[in-house]
């Protein structure tokens, strides 16, 4: 079985030991309670320690039963085993929701903690939703020092080991630190070959932010993402030359940046080949071929909450 190598985040209260490639649990069309939680459980088996997933994806509760189900046949020992991340979806983005919302996803997980817990987007919504997009009318600008101390308020409960961020900018992230006790440890974005974020990265390289990369593949088959990583020629030509697959050579360049993955496959083929790009490394040739295709972002806040104004100011932000 692979061993996964592990990054020391060391930015909140507790170091923390992230195994560098996660599972995403994020998947389209939304897969049914008994396809996620097999696929966990196969996951487990090839060697993923590291999952992904939040309220909104509706995958806590087969993920929790998976971690059951793992235990009991002890394919883990330990829950200690295992990275859990989730996230606090924007309707509870709010200082009083905060605790109780993280509080239910810990009850849909059946986990009496998780190890990384993130703010999904940095916007609210003065509902829960059943669809997107949404209406204007509930859309809000975050309240992110009240926000902010809800997340710090999780760790002193014991409820999370560390809290983090998602799809912040540096002038997101910047605003955070100036009212944070306790510094976000992660900010979850999207980063691969077609959209490498260079500032982004170098900001939180200096801030010690560490950076978890997702859609590190694109998203392809997704509504939110595209075939642009998969189908590129440049990466297909160095995976051609190296005996990789394409996707391979897109995860190793994403690991190269210095940063953690997480990436979904439900397919048993696919998690293998995901998790075999250690032992070799890209060249400086190949990292400059790569460093020159054409950059846009894939996946925006409009594409799923519609293109409301605050939303595309949000986007629009790198
Ligand atoms: N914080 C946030 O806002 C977001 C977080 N995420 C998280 O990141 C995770 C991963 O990102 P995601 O957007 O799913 O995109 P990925 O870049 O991981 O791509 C997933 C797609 O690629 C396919 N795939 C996986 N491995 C291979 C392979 N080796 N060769 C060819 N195709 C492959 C999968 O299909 P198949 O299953 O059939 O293999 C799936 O269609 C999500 O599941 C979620 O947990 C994602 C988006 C936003
Ligand atoms: O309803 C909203 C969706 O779950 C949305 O938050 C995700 O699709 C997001 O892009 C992610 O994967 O994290």
């Amino acid at each position: 079985m692979a061993k996964v190598p592990e990054v020391t985040i060391s930015s909140n209260v507790e170091k923390q030991l992230m195994p560098v490639i996660g599972m995403g649990t994020c998947s389209y069309p939304p897969a049914d309670h008994a396809t996620v939680k097999s696929a966990v459980l196969e996951a487990i088996k090839v060697g993923y320690r590291h999952f992904d997933t939040a309220f909104a994806y509706g995958s806590e509760k087969p993920l929790g039963e998976a971690i059951v189900e793992a235990l009991q046949t002890g394919l883990i020992k330990s829950r200690d085993e295992l990275f859990i991340t989730t996230k606090l979806w924007c309707s509870f983005a709010h200082p009083d929701q905060i605790v109780p919302a993280c509080k239910m996803s810990l009850q849909n997980l059946q986990l009496e903690y998780v190890d990384m817990y993130l703010i999904h987007h940095p916007i609210r919504l003065t509902e829960v939703i059943r669809k997107t997009p949404v209406e204007v009318e509930i859309i809000r600008p975050i309240d992110l020092k009240g926000v902010w101390e809800g997340m710090e308020e999780c760790i002193k409960l014991g409820l999370t080991k560390g809290i983090g961020v998602s799809n912040f900018s540096c002038e997101k992230l910047q605003e955070v630190l100036c009212v944070a006790t306790i510094p976000p440890a992660v900010n979850q974005v999207e980063l691969n070959p077609v959209w490498q974020q260079k500032r982004l990265v170098e900001f939180c390289k200096a801030k010690g932010i560490h950076i978890t990369a997702y859609s590190p593949l694109g998203a392809n088959n997704t509504k939110w993402g595209d075939n642009r990583v998969l189908d590129s020629d440049v990466l297909r030509e160095i995976a051609n030359a190296r005996g990789k697959s394409t996707a391979q050579v897109a995860l190793r360049w994403v690991y190269e940046q210095g940063v953690s993955l997480v990436t979904k496959s439900f397919s048993k083929e696919r998690m293998q080949q995901n998790l075999d790009i250690f032992g070799w490394s890209l060249s400086e040739e190949e990292l400059e071929k790569i460093s020159q295709l054409p950059q846009r972002k894939g996946v925006t806040l409009a594409s799923i909450l519609g293109p409301h104004d605050l939303v595309l100011q949000l986007d629009a932000e790198v």
